[in-house]
């Protein structure tokens, strides 16, 4: 059996966390690290690596965190008690759930797995997706609302990361797979635009409501947190649909949900 490890970065020696631009300089280090770019499915995903089944198992999974994303900013807002901040960050749901008139995120992700051929009943329904993914989503939406407002905002901050990965995923999946083409990439394209303003305003609500060296700490406990969520989907996937062992009544390609 050969291990496929990934080397992490060399970390800098740990500097106290004395000041904002301490704690952004160790959440980027901790995004460095960990973030999901460096999952071996991820690899997979973006250079053409996987057949039709397995990505539609990626997008079926996906589904189920795209899905609670607007519950979890729900939560946050129920969390937040200054209004401006809770200005702010209402967006976060109508981006995802639309508006009247206005498709959002969800629409556009339910247009990638159309184009993979699931079928979109299925789909929704989450019946099919993977253990690991409903208790990753599941801790995530219960973290931000057991823990600090500012826990909350930041495990948001995985998205000051997001948009590298969602360039490297247009490009790449657009390259390999020819079921594939802009039109159904668009979940990711409008994302390109979304993400830097969320993780610009989370950022800088916590380098200002971040004050002591404790309080800092905690944001980066948080990110990484959020980045263990991001990662265990993905090790989940791997484990499922590249070693092979599909846990019982998960998604099967070709005999589950929609067309091979
Ligand atoms: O494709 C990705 O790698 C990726 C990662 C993340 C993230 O870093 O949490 C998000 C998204 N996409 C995304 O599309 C999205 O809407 C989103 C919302 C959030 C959040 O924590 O509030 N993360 C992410």
């Amino acid at each position: 059996m050969t291990l496929d490890l990934v080397p992490p970065p060399a970390l800098s020696p740990a500097r106290a966390l004395d000041s904002a631009d301490a704690l952004e300089a160790r959440l980027r280090e901790i995004g460095a690290a960990r973030y999901h770019d460096r999952h071996p499915f991820h690899h997979l995903l973006h250079s053409g690596a996987l057949n039709r089944g397995q990505v539609q198992a990626w997008a079926l999974n996906r589904f189920y965190y795209q899905s609670m994303i607007p519950l979890k900013d729900a939560v946050v807002l129920s969390r937040l008690q200054d209004r401006e901040t809770r200005r702010e960050w209402r967006h976060r749901i109508e981006d995802h759930d639309g508006s009247a008139g206005e498709e959002g995120g969800i629409d556009r992700w339910l247009a990638l797995t159309d184009a993979l051929g699931l079928d979109r009943d299925y789909v929704v329904s989450a019946a099919g997706i993977l253990p690991a993914t409903r208790f990753a989503v599941d801790a995530y939406v219960d973290f931000v609302g057991r823990r600090s407002p500012l826990d909350a905002v930041a495990s948001s901050l995985t998205e000051l990361f997001a948009p590298a990965i969602h360039e490297q995923r247009i490009a790449g999946m657009l390259r390999h797979y020819d079921f594939v083409n802009p039109e159904v990439m668009r979940y990711f394209s409008t994302r390109l635009t979304q993400a830097p303003r969320d993780a610009g305003f989370a950022l800088a609500y916590v380098r200002s409501n971040a004050r002591t060296p404790e309080q800092r700490e905690a944001v980066c406990q948080a990110l990484i947190f959020k980045t263990n969520v991001l990662w265990v989907q993905l090790d989940a996937l791997h484990h499922a649909y590249v070693t092979g062992h599909v846990p019982p009544g998960a998604f099967r390609p070709g005999q589950d949900g929609g067309t091979a």
